[in-house]
């Protein structure tokens, strides 16, 4: 079994009638990165937001690591969304808490003991530059420090699949740029990652698969 994701003929159709996506098709293969691009409105989100279940297709299979995702319960989904390292555009940080116990929150969630914890923490933000920076509160750092933040905490359960939501959206371009490297490394040491972006210049001097979605449909993939 070498796919992290397969989707099989999804189709998305909203409340209210709207067909986000119309029969797609797609294979990510076990530590893979792909870029997902494509206009506005082309069903970017959606297809991320099927994978963490956040929604649900109205016809298809979502499987994921092996896992049928129609099989996934309610009251399961916490447990499933633990292995995956779920990362947005606007970094969902925990602003009265410090780096350090932004990026343990995992690991608090899964009971994990003190020195665990600690040790984790410190190689995820050691991953990300921001060991220096534990202490601190997002508040005082850049917007490229947050999302470093953002993918510390993502990254430090050990997740079989990174999915990135427009990570570089609210970042210029140097910063943009020092992200897409990160998440280069992080592929490089084996986690498959997908990621979807608008940023098509610097997705092209990276040179990795780009799955593109136009009207619900697939081009290319
Ligand atoms: N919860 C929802 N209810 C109804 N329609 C929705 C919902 N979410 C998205 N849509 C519609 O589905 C289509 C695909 O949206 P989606 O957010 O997946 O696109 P996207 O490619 O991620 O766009 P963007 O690049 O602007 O984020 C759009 O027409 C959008 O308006």
């Amino acid at each position: 079994m070498t796919d992290i994701v397969a989707f099989k003929n999804v189709i998305k159709r909203y409340p209210g009638g709207k067909i986000a996506l119309d029969g797609v098709s797609l294979h990510l293969r076990r530590g893979e990165m792909a870029f997902l691009t494509g206009h506005s409105g082309a069903g970017k989100s959606t297809l991320m937001k099927l994978i963490g279940l956040i929604e649900r297709p109205t016809r298809g299979q979502v499987i994921i690591n092996g896992t049928n995702l129609a099989n996934v319960r309610r009251r399961q989904i916490p447990r499933y969304r633990q292995r995956l390292g779920l990362i947005f555009q606007n970094y969902n940080l925990l602003f009265d808490r410090t780096v350090f116990d932004n990026v343990a929150l995992p690991l608090v969630i899964r009971g994990l003991g003190h020195a665990d914890i600690a040790r984790r923490v410190r190689a995820a933000l050691d991953t990300v530059g921001l060991l220096t920076h534990e202490r601190k509160f997002p508040v005082t750092l850049s917007g490229g420090e947050q999302q470093r933040v953002g993918i510390a905490r993502a990254v430090v359960d050990r997740p079989y699949l990174i999915l990135a939501d427009e990570p570089t959206g609210n970042l210029d371009p140097a910063l943009s740029a020092d992200i897409m490297r990160l998440f280069t490394r992080l592929n490089e040491a084996g986690t498959s990652i997908m990621i979807a972006t608008h940023a098509i210049d610097l997705v092209e001097r990276l040179g990795y698969r780009r799955i593109v979605l136009d009207h619900g449909h697939l081009e290319d993939g």
